[in-house]
């Protein structure tokens, strides 16, 4: 092992989650590259380091660190360098030069013990000599704090953000309650903040262990969907999770509550435990739906009269609740229309957009997911925007003030129609809601046997559930069996009815198949040879919908072996490693979670943008036109040609989707759908999931599997509960 000493004449690359630094320092007036883990180093400082010469296949000599030591800089010569590579803001070349020529090698010294004294030169104000001791001393500050929290394993990243956020305060919140930091700080969680309290010897049954471990089911019980839990359900889960007593849990209860951090309501004879946050939201959502809930005095027969008028032009004659719907859209303030696949939504929703106009009302049209959008721009022929969208995106988290159309900014329409209603979780309501000012109509459409949305809440079944607001629900099935086996079968499973399985329909076949293998066979088959040409299609466009994530048909291994297959490695096709996964150009790939800082950009075909925007959101897909090593970037084509730039640190947003989990799919409709099957868990393998399933697919459905799955699922009419306050909190404003 060698010694050398040098200065940080650049830094050219490094990781922040690990302090893995590549960075050029000058020895002996040499330019040396010097590669390892940094914590904490700046342009223009001292080091002293021990490591070893090694050689790169690609950028030749370097010396690999393995451990070094910040010095303070020896010479006058060192000492202004540093200075003067602007670490230190406030000080330039120049000042540099005279700081140091009156302090001499005393200068650092007279900066941190005797600041005032800066103020003798020139150019330095007792105020900027202030602002410059507390600079160093920060620095120095930062640095120690570093170290001290690296001993509990927590990232640089991390460190930074918790040191920004405390301060000096970092050593007592540590030591006294880490679990403070699961509540201040995005990106610590119970986990995170349990870990660091263990290593401090905080004790199993510390108050604010148990508090947050508290807030923490409550948050992982949000992500199953629930916005409360009931109290013995909250005790027992918190209990299991930091293995201690309910006894112990339920006596912090009180305290939460009384800090306003949780609330307690009792619903029959059940006490409910909701997060602040959800009891919020939903009790907020319940009355502002209340308040857009107005009667309008518009006579029945007037507005039958003009629905005449436009079933004239259109041609097409109203069934009578389709009718009713229109009737009760004019005359209500809120309305919802339910109704499954081919019941005549859209037809109802055309003939509402109709007759509003013909009023001269302005209208916009949203739905939940960018598929979703696009699908209801297409049906009706009007523009359609993702909900998020509409609200216009502020880059903020979302049901936080994260959209720019809010209260003091609503939306300014006279009506808004929503489709896909059940994808819509209490949080995106919630936002919806705060933007649209009283005497707006709101028109909310749906099918309440799809899954639930994916976040919490159940707002579309808990509005009905509440009978408070005007429902129109459609039970005609327009489509005959003829025209589509996909509409049909999805009424017999809604329905718990036999479906035949005998693959003499046009657009509905099940091939039967019992492992795994075979099964995956087939799906290929499908996708490469069989489907495109059927349905007119490209392999892109079918999509293969799997109940799991894991196991043999689970997402992750379906996506691995169709992706070698579907997309195999190419000279020339270029490839990025990112935690275990492959992302070549031309694969499919799926945005993971709402980002409203990424930026989208149509371009010209000469490269320019002529169209930009920010968001990509959950459920999106896209294909990776291009990988850029050097800039360590990659661009995802989008629908409708919007293409996003991603850094390889940003890859833990995007997937594979070659296949994709049902859930996923809610509010998506593919020309083809491929569904392999195999016996599951009971809980996940129900009639919802196999109805959402088949109504994805716009012209065929071919299921490949076990048919008694299949069976067994139409017949599992389970569904998993989802505890969810708004419509108790609804019928609560009616008392
Ligand atoms: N009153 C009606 N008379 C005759 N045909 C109708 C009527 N209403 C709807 N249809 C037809 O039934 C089919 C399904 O209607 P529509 O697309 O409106 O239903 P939907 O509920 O929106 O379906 P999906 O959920 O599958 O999109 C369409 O072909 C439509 O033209």
């Amino acid at each position: 092992m060698e010694t050398i000493n040098g200065y940080v004449d650049h830094i050219v690359w490094r990781n922040p989650d690990n302090g893995y630094t590549i960075l050029n320092l000058i020895v002996d007036g040499e330019e040396l590259t010097c590669v390892g883990n940094f914590p904490d180093i700046a342009e223009g400082e001292n080091i002293e380091a021990q490591g070893d010469y090694t050689v790169h296949p690609t950028y030749g000599n370097q010396f690999k660190v393995a451990s070094y030591e910040q010095k303070a800089p020896e010479d006058e010569e060192a000492i202004e360098r540093y200075l003067a590579s602007g670490a230190i803001k406030g000080i330039g070349v120049a000042l540099a030069a005279r700081i140091v020529r009156r302090f001499k090698a005393d200068t650092f010294r007279i900066m941190e013990e005797e600041p005032e004294r800066l103020s003798e030169i020139k150019g330095i104000s007792a105020r900027k000599a202030m602002e410059i001791a507390d600079q160093v001393n920060e620095r120095k500050d930062l640095r120690e704090a570093m170290l001290f929290l690296q001993q509990y394993g927590i990232t640089m990243n991390l460190a930074v953000k918790i040191y920004q956020r405390y301060g000096a305060d970092v050593y007592q919140m540590i030591r006294e309650n880490p679990y403070r930091m699961a509540e201040d700080i995005e990106g610590v969680g119970f986990r995170t903040a349990d870990e660091i309290a263990m290593r401090v010897g905080i004790h199993t049954d510390s108050d604010f262990r148990v508090c947050s471990g508290i807030l923490y089911t409550l948050m992982q019980a949000s992500n199953e969907g629930h916005t409360y839990l009931p109290e013995e359900e909250l005790s027992g889960r918190a209990a299991r999770l930091l293995e201690v007593t309910p006894e112990l849990i339920e006596s912090h209860f009180m305290n939460l509550a009384m800090d306003r951090k949780i609330v307690m309501q009792n619903r029959g004879d059940e006490v409910c435990i909701a997060s602040m946050m959800f009891h919020r939201m939903e009790e907020n959502s319940a009355a502002m739906l209340k308040a857009l809930d107005t009667q309008y005095d518009i006579s029945e027969s007037v507005v039958r009269a003009q629905i005449a008028q436009i079933q004239k032009k259109t041609g097409i004659e109203l069934e009578a609740h389709q009718a009713d719907a229109v009737v009760e859209a004019a005359r209500n303030g809120l309305l919802i229309v339910t109704g499954g696949p081919g019941t005549g939504k859209t037809t109802t929703i055309n003939c509402i957009i109709r007759y509003f106009e013909e009023e001269g009302l302005d209208i916009f049209l949203a739905a939940p997911t960018g598929r979703a959008a696009k699908r209801m721009s297409e049906t009706t022929g009007y523009e359609a925007r993702t909900i998020h969208r509409m609200l216009e995106v502020s880059g903020g988290p979302e049901g936080n003030g994260g959209f720019e159309r809010n209260e003091q900014n609503p939306l300014e329409t006279d009506v808004i129609i929503i489709d896909e209603m059940s994808m819509v979780d209490i949080t995106l309501m919630y936002a919806l809601l705060r933007a649209i000012p009283h005497g707006t109509r709101l028109i909310l459409v749906g099918d309440t046997n799809q899954l639930p949305s994916v976040g919490p809440g159940c707002v579309l079944k808990d509005m009905i559930a509440s009978k408070a607001f005007h429902t129109v629900c459609l039970t005609k099935v327009f489509r005959q069996a003829s025209e589509s086996d996909i509409i049909v079968n999805a009424h017999k499973i809604n329905h718990g009815e036999e479906v035949v399985l005998d693959n003499k329909s046009k657009d509905f076949f099940f091939l039967k198949r019992y492992d795994a293998d075979k099964i995956i066979n087939v799906t290929l088959q499908l996708i490469v040879q069989k489907l495109p040409n059927y349905v007119h299609a490209t392999p892109f466009d079918i999509q293969v919908l799997t109940p799991t994530r894991k196991g043999n048909l689970g997402v992750e291994r379906l996506n691995k072996i169709l992706q070698y297959y579907i997309n195999p490695p190419e000279d020339g096709k270029k490839e990025y490693e990112h935690a275990g996964r492959i992302f070549r150009e031309g694969d499919k790939v799926m945005q993971i979670r709402n980002d409203y800082q990424l930026e989208w950009e149509v371009r010209s075909k000469y490269g320019l943008a002529i169209e930009k925007g920010m968001g990509v959101f959950n459920g999106d897909m896209g294909i990776i036109e291009e990988i850029n090593r050097f800039a360590e970037q990659m661009t995802i084509c989008f629908d409708e040609n919007h293409k996003v730039e991603y850094s390889f640190k940003q890859l833990d947003e995007l997937e594979h989707a070659y296949a994709i989990t049902i859930h996923k799919s809610q509010g998506s409709e593919y020309p083809a759908v491929v569904i392999p099957l195999m016996s599951g868990p009971r809980m996940l393998m129900n009639r919802n999931l196999i109805y959402t399933a088949v109504t994805r697919a716009k012209n065929c459905v071919t299921i490949v599997g076990d048919e008694q799955t299949f069976y067994e699922m139409v017949a599992n009419n389970h569904e998993q509960k989802r505890y969810t306050g708004l419509a108790d909190k609804i019928a609560g404003l009616n008392k």
